[in-house]
């Protein structure tokens, strides 16, 4: 792999392809069948990038540890995984939120310790304690409107986007709790060896972001 070219860690899946549509717009020409294939890490010497495909959540870890100098994460993934990177732009893209739901018939005020099951055990965690409730989390990997259903847990820390999931397993809201976009992120060091290239990237992405808002 060539050393000069900037890495970006992109997070494969749901935000994926809002992100390349962004890069498009911004003007970087990335070959058509980008994302056609089960390839890992992609380079454009052209547009002097190396891309490297990871998991949503994993993407803060790439850049925190400088093997990617750039990346592409959700603020959820930014709160739950608090690494050491810059935040340093928001994409407006993959807009969602988080919230807290349970079935209609639950009654908040019942249990002393309740269960709460989440994919972000972090933010889970720090929100109940803000609040002064104490809770007890059920870490899950996914499907986490099934917890409250099957009587794992009481209620749920997950992201809303339509609201389809919830209203299809019968799940109510009682809370919002942040509004989710993806940002923009870069390691620290990668922004001063790199400063030239990065600062470029940003203000191309945000040009195209600002673009977006009026439209
Ligand atoms: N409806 C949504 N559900 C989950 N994440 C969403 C949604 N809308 C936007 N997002 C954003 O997409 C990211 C998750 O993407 P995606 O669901 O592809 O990955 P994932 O959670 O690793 O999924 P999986 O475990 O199913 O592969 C979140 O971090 C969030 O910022
Ligand atoms: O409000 P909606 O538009 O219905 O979207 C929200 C749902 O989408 C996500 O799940 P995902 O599809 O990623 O599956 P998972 O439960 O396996 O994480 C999220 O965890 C919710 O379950």
């Amino acid at each position: 792999m060539s050393a000069n070219l900037l890495t970006v860690a992109m997070p494969k899946g749901r935000i994926f392809e809002e992100a390349l549509e962004l890069l498009r717009r911004a003007g970087y020409d990335l070959p058509a069948d980008f994302d056609d294939s089960r390839r890992l890490i992609i380079e454009v010497p052209e547009s002097g990038m190396r891309f490297i495909l990871a998991k949503p959540m994993d993407v803060p870890t790439y850049v925190d540890h400088g093997v990617a100098d750039v990346g592409v994460a959700g603020k959820d993934v930014m709160i739950e995984e608090e690494r050491d990177v810059y935040e340093v732009l928001d994409l407006k893209i993959s807009a969602c939120y988080m919230a807290v739901a349970a079935l209609p018939t639950y009654d908040p005020g019942k249990d002393v310790a309740p269960k709460i099951a989440s994919k972000y055990p972090k933010l889970t965690s720090d929100y109940f304690r803000e609040q002064g409730e104490q809770v007890e989390i059920i870490k899950l990997n996914g499907s986490i409107e099934l917890a409250p259903i099957v009587g794992l847990a009481d209620r749920i820390v997950d992201i809303v986007s339509t609201g389809q999931t919830l209203k299809e397993n019968g799940l109510v809201e009682l809370e919002t709790m942040i509004p989710i976009t993806s940002r923009f992120i870069v390691n620290p060091v990668s922004y001063r060896t790199k400063a030239a290239q990065i600062d470029d990237m940003v203000d191309r992405l945000a040009e195209v972001v600002g673009k977006g808002e009026t439209v």
